[in-house]
């Protein structure tokens, strides 16, 4: 068997495109242009490429971007005023601070401060206690962009079984949630799973998000499952011969790839959608924010 490649990039331009054609609806009918606020704390290279791309995509859809770089010896303090002045700017529906924060700050005293109608991460104890009751959460990204592919590749998840490995707030769980508000059996596996192995090959749908790279091996695939990578690891190429690294899922991706029957690769698979589904998430405050229905703007 040979697995059809879930395209996440492909699939992120499809999503950016109908969140520009709503923002250009937005301006039309409304005269509102949604506003993102992106506060990145500290030098973490790979947090700056990611905000970048933020930014970058931000302006691309039509929105307006505001972009806030603070030192990585800035006070908590300094943060939580910085999140305090967003709240209140009618110009900013969305904010987002990028993750993560330097050792010295309390990142949950950090989220409980944005406004939870701005929360565009979905990281707020508001937003992620509505979304275990059933209520009109802001979602987290990197989940919403998982189901979107699983509901493009599948349609109806109703029924399947589902496992979700790694069971952080900002993936695993609302993860799982989101697999469980589409009628899925879902296990939640993680360090102290006993026989992992046999847990996945039970799986129709694999969701992997642990953090440690291709930990996921491709016999423990069941034939014909789809298997969402979320893993995005570094790690050192030798074979390559000029010392630079390379990226790596949580998924053995050449194993995996023999057995499932949908599979998202790394990188350009779930990474591209995150961002995507921020945007996303931009145009539903706003539309919350202003009392607009969002099915109406396409
Ligand atoms: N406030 C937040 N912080 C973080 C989040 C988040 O959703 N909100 N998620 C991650 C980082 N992240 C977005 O912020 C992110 C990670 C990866 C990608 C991506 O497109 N990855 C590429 C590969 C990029 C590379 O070469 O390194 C891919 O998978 O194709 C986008 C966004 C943690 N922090």
């Amino acid at each position: 068997m040979s697995a059809k490649i879930i395209d996440g990039k492909a699939f992120s331009q499809t999503v950016r495109d109908a969140v520009a054609r709503d923002v250009t609806t937005l301006k039309d009918k409304h005269g509102i242009t949604p506003g993102l606020a992106v506060v990145i704390v500290g030098e973490d290279p790979a947090s700056q490429v990611y905000v970048r791309n933020k930014v970058k995509q931000t302006a691309e859809s039509g929105m307006n971007g505001f972009h806030f770089e603070m030192p990585a010896t800035a006070s908590e303090e300094d943060v939580l005023n910085k999140v305090r002045e967003l709240n209140a700017d009618d110009r900013v529906n969305g904010i987002l601070v990028q993750l993560p924060l330097p050792k010295h700050m309390d990142e949950a005293k950090v989220i409980e401060t944005i406004a939870p109608e701005k929360d565009v991460d979905g990281f707020h104890v508001i937003n992620t206690g509505l979304l275990a009751t059933g209520g009109n959460a802001m979602v987290p990204c990197t989940p919403l962009g998982c189901i979107m592919m699983l509901k493009d590749t599948l349609g109806d998840l109703s029924g399947m079984k589902a496992i979700v490995v790694g069971r952080s707030n900002i993936v695993g769980k609302p993860m799982a949630q989101l697999l469980l508000d589409e009628n899925c059996t879902v296990t939640i596996a993680h360090s102290r799973t006993k026989d992992l192995a046999a847990e996945v090959k039970a799986a129709d749908i694999v969701v992997a998000a642990v953090g440690r790279p291709e930990m996921i091996k491709g016999d423990w695939i069941k034939d014909g499952a789809t298997v969402i990578d979320v893993g995005i690891n570094r790690i050192p190429a030798p074979e390559r011969g000029d010392g630079k690294s390379r990226l790596v899922g949580d998924v053995d991706y050449e194993g995996a790839a023999q057995h499932a029957g949908a599979i998202t690769p790394v990188p350009g698979g779930v990474g591209p959608m995150t961002i995507a589904c921020l945007l996303r998430n931009t145009v539903t405050a706003t539309c919350r924010q202003n009392g607009i229905d969002c099915d109406t703007l396409q």
